[in-house]
């Protein structure tokens, strides 16, 4: 629930390679974001508009919390990209070179090695109950057009590997995945190609949000699917169509890093508030 008392809301607008959020710092108070106000917004025309609305809240057993939500209001269980940009924003403000993240995911850690921002997005999910699909199947055989690889990394990634993924109409065929009955949770749906040795072009239809510059658990999903398939080595270089992503599959977890982008700070104000 939103704290009524307030009659004005601070947010910050940030980007990594283009995957954009709007991020709401609620420590020191209780937790603001709703679905309403997630929707409202994430509206491009008549809100802020975001690729993901990131919720900054106290940790207990972590440095932060952090809650995430696509435009049309739904939960995710992991944003790789607006993990890199808070934990960017947060080891700032504390002056350290580490923190610790918890999340829907589990608990993360953030690191800035040689001025880059790493964060380790956990294990890679590669049985059909945690990714979840609908009924007991491998990961890398989906009864689905494209040969699908199935990966959960806190949330479902259906990642194809087609000739050339810049050819693909995201729109046209994106939405049929999201919603097709085997993922029972909904699924955000990559494409990929192997442009040169650990080198993929990616492209990306987002669950609950739809074509997005960017996705940093989408660029895990598809690293790890990659190596899979026997198509690349652990460490691999994705390039989106909002710029490059790093991914390194460690034995303690998929490691991902890329560009942070500050873009803004301002403030909602009441009447913006109270029509939500
Ligand atoms: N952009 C994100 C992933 C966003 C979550 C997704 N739409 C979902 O519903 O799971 C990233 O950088 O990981």
């Amino acid at each position: 629930m939103r704290d009524t008392t307030d009659s004005r809301l601070p947010f910050l607008k940030m980007h990594g390679a283009g995957n954009d959020f709007v991020i709401i710092d609620s420590r020191g108070r209780s937790a603001r974001v709703t679905a309403a106000l997630a929707r409202a917004v994430g509206d491009r025309h008549r809100g802020v508009g975001f690729d993901q609305l990131a919720e900054i809240r106290d940790g207990a057993d972590s440095d932060i919390c952090l809650d995430f939500w696509n435009s049309d209001g739904s939960r995710a269980g992991a944003c790789g990209n607006a993990t890199r940009c808070v934990a960017d924003l947060v080891m700032a403000g504390l002056g350290r070179d580490a923190v610790t993240i918890r999340t829907m995911r589990g608990l993360l850690l953030a690191e800035r090695r040689d001025g880059a921002v790493w964060v380790n997005m956990g294990a890679p999910q590669l049985s059909w109950d945690e990714v979840p699909l609908a009924r007991e199947m491998e990961v890398t055989a989906l009864p689905l057009p494209g040969d699908p690889v199935a990966v959960g990394m806190g949330n479902p990634h259906a990642v194809h590997f087609v000739a050339d993924a810049g050819a693909v109409d995201l729109e046209g065929q994106g939405p049929g995945v999201e919603h097709d009955p085997l993922f029972p949770e909904r699924t955000n749906v990559e494409y990929a190609s192997l442009t040169g040795p650990d080198h993929l072009r990616m492209r990306v239809w987002e669950r609950g949000t739809g074509v997005t510059l960017a996705c940093g658990s989408g660029a895990c999903a598809t690293a790890v699917a990659a190596h899979l398939r026997g198509l690349t080595g652990r460490t691999v270089t994705l390039d989106l169509d909002g710029g490059r992503l790093l991914v390194d599959w460690r034995a303690d977890g998929v490691w991902l890093s890329g560009p942070v982008a500050h873009v803004f700070s301002a403030e909602f104000d009441a009447a913006f508030l109270e029509a939500v």
